[in-house]
């Protein structure tokens, strides 16, 4: 089986996807993080985040089983990875990957943006999770002040907001539900219903 999940920033989709993957039995992958560690890469050795053919390189070399989420969880890499997110040849490198983790036994859980869409139209099960903005800076604030970063709301509300327009509104594999997902808004939900709706809509859309 291969679920789909995508969704806006911060609207609880790894969250998701790490639950349902351990619940059936799957691999997972967080294609943001591939975004991430190309990202991550290229600002580390100060290349410019506009350059194709750089970008592609170092995708070619990203190995997906050492992907630190850790690391690259820092709010800089991640606006780094929407703007490298929007060159066509990069993402025709990570999708290849990606198509090639979906695709191995026993079927994974994948996360991201274009994952119904793009990378695997064919999914049995496609989840589109969203949350309020206020409710989504809200959480990733929380993240990231339990984990010591210095974190404003404000900001955090501000940059959410701007990564989302920004990967909506890219020619290439822009963020939108697939026609025929699902959607889950978990505005009002804990961690736990939200998981136990995911869990229903798997079900009952695997049983058709
Ligand atoms: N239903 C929920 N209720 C409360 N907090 C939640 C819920 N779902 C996720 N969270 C929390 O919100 C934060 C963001 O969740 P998560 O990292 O899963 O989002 P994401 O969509 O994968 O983010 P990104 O776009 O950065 O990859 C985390 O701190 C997570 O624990
Ligand atoms: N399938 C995907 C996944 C991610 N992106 C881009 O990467 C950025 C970081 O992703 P996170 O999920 O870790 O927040 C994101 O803002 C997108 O620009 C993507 O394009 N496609």
């Amino acid at each position: 089986m291969i679920i789909a999940i995508d969704g806006p920033a911060a609207s609880g989709k790894g969250t998701l996807a790490r639950r349902l993957a351990d619940h059936y039995g799957l691999r997972h992958l967080d294609t943001g993080l591939t975004y991430r560690a190309v990202a991550a890469a290229l600002l580390a050795r100060g290349l410019p985040l506009g350059d194709e053919a750089v970008a592609v390189a170092t995708a070619r070399n990203l190995d997906l089983s050492r992907l630190d989420r850790d690391v690259l969880s820092a709010h800089e890499i991640g606006e780094a990875a929407s703007r490298i997110a929007v060159l066509p040849g990069l993402r025709e490198e990570l999708v290849r990957a990606q198509r090639r983790f979906a695709q191995e036994p026993p079927g994974a859980v994948l996360d991201g943006r274009d994952i119904g869409t793009v990378v695997c139209p064919d999914a049995d099960v496609k989840l589109y999770v969203v949350a309020s903005a206020a409710e989504r800076a809200r959480r990733r604030t929380q993240e990231l002040v339990s984990k010591g970063q210095d974190a404003e709301y404000a900001r955090v509300l501000a940059d959410l907001e701007r990564r989302d327009q920004r990967d909506a509104g890219r020619a290439v594999a822009p963020l939108k539900p697939a026609d025929d997902a699902d959607l889950l808004d978990t505005s009002e939900m804990d961690i736990e219903t939200a998981f136990k709706a995911a869990v229903d809509i798997v079900d009952s859309v695997h049983a058709r």
